[in-house]
């Protein structure tokens, strides 16, 4: 059954080299139309979330944007590095996400090394799971038959996800489709920021053209430049990456948001990765064709103006977390466990930003 895979996406590679990310299995959605099987109510939901995710960040900031978290949406978060999610089975060796309590002792690497303390952790208090994979086992045991059938060979033990207190079981696990239900499905429970909407009629087209090209180049493009395992692979995924972070510099000088003039879910989408790229993403997926706060100062520019204009933004970051999550969580790309010394990208962030277009540039 579904539930006996059990490696990571670090094993989502093709024959050439390259990675490819599996698809999200839980696709069921919460919805405000009568008769629906997740309806929206307040306190029905639960995220689990890591602070080091790129993915689960995302969720976060929409949720604490919507005001729908704490009052109406709870949230647990993992702890960033990785564990033994059957340390009593020797033949299950797959590493996965953790739960902790800030009171509980230092957790070391899955190979043994470093310290890492249990800071800004919360412990899964809806399931009491030690494990994110426990959760996965658990809705996957209430599905039906035909459900079952209709499931990928390969489930990943992925957050962020939605969780249904009601039903006990996962609503959804994929990050794009979780920030829309939270950006609409939630409207009319009472203090819900009901004039914020990331994702408006009048620009959809806008918004789902420039989701495609940022995903592909930029979020899951660090991700291939990571997790490449042939330098054909590698090289083409940093083409790729540093075309599209050109392509970006040169709309965020003239635009302030990526889709005009108000922030809408893809700058969420965006953010989230550029919020990781120098202290991690140039190291550890070598990406060193330059580094936004460096480099790309359109782009940096408009880091400022969001977590300044929309401080949810900034106070979703916790570089701590992300830098231990990646240097600590991964064996097979860094044994030891060291983590480089960084800077995060907090310091860089309050500075005023400028207003656009950026440059002047004279016709003459
Ligand atoms: N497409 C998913 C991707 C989520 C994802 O890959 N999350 C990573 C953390 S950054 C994870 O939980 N990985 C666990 C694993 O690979 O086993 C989404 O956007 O929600």
């Amino acid at each position: 059954m579904a539930a006996a895979a059990r490696s990571t996406a670090l094993a989502d590679v093709s024959k050439r080299g390259a990675f490819v990310r599996t698809v999200s299995p839980f696709r069921k959605c919460v919805s405000s139309e009568p008769d629906a099987k997740h309806p929206p109510e307040s306190q029905r939901y639960h995220l689990y979330v890591s602070h080091a995710c790129p993915w689960a960040n995302r969720a976060v900031i929409v949720a604490a944007l919507k005001k729908l978290s704490p009052k109406h949406l709870s949230i647990s978060v993992v702890h960033p590095t990785w564990q033994r999610t059957r340390p009593d089975d020797p033949e299950d060796t797959h590493c996965g996400w953790a739960f902790a309590s800030e009171s509980d002792a230092p957790f070391t690497s899955p190979s043994g090394f470093g310290s890492f303390a249990c800071k800004d952790v919360v412990p899964d208090t809806v399931n009491n799971c030690k494990f994110v994979r426990d959760l996965y086992d658990l809705s996957l045991s209430k599905l039906t038959d035909e459900e079952r059938s209709a499931f990928p060979a390969q489930v990943r033990f992925t957050v962020p996800i939605l969780w249904d207190k009601k039903l006990g079981v996962i609503v959804n696990n994929e990050s794009s489709e979780i920030i829309r239900m939270l950006n609409t499905e939630f409207d009319n429970l009472e203090g819900v920021d009901t004039s914020l909407d990331l994702y408006p009629e009048a620009k959809r087209a806008a918004i789902d053209e420039a989701n495609e090209w940022i995903y592909d180049g930029i979020n899951n493009g660090v991700y291939k430049c990571g997790f490449a395992t042939s330098q054909e692979a590698y090289e083409e995924a940093y083409n790729n990456l540093y075309e599209s972070l050109n392509r970006l510099e040169k709309l965020l000088t003239d635009s302030p948001y990526v889709a005009g003039d108000t922030l809408t879910e893809v700058d969420v989408r965006l953010f989230v990765t550029l919020a990781r790229f120098d202290d991690v993403y140039t190291v550890y997926f070598k990406a060193t064709g330059g580094a936004i706060r460096t480099d790309f100062p359109a782009i940096l520019n408009y880091c400022r103006r969001l977590c300044q204009l929309h401080p949810e933004i900034a106070q979703s970051i916790n570089s701590e977390h992300i830098r231990v999550h990646y240097y600590t969580s991964h064996p097979v790309l860094n044994h030891y466990a060291v983590v480089p010394i960084g800077r995060g990208i907090e310091p860089f962030l309050s500075e005023p930003f400028q207003p656009v277009p950026l440059y002047f540039i004279p016709t003459r």
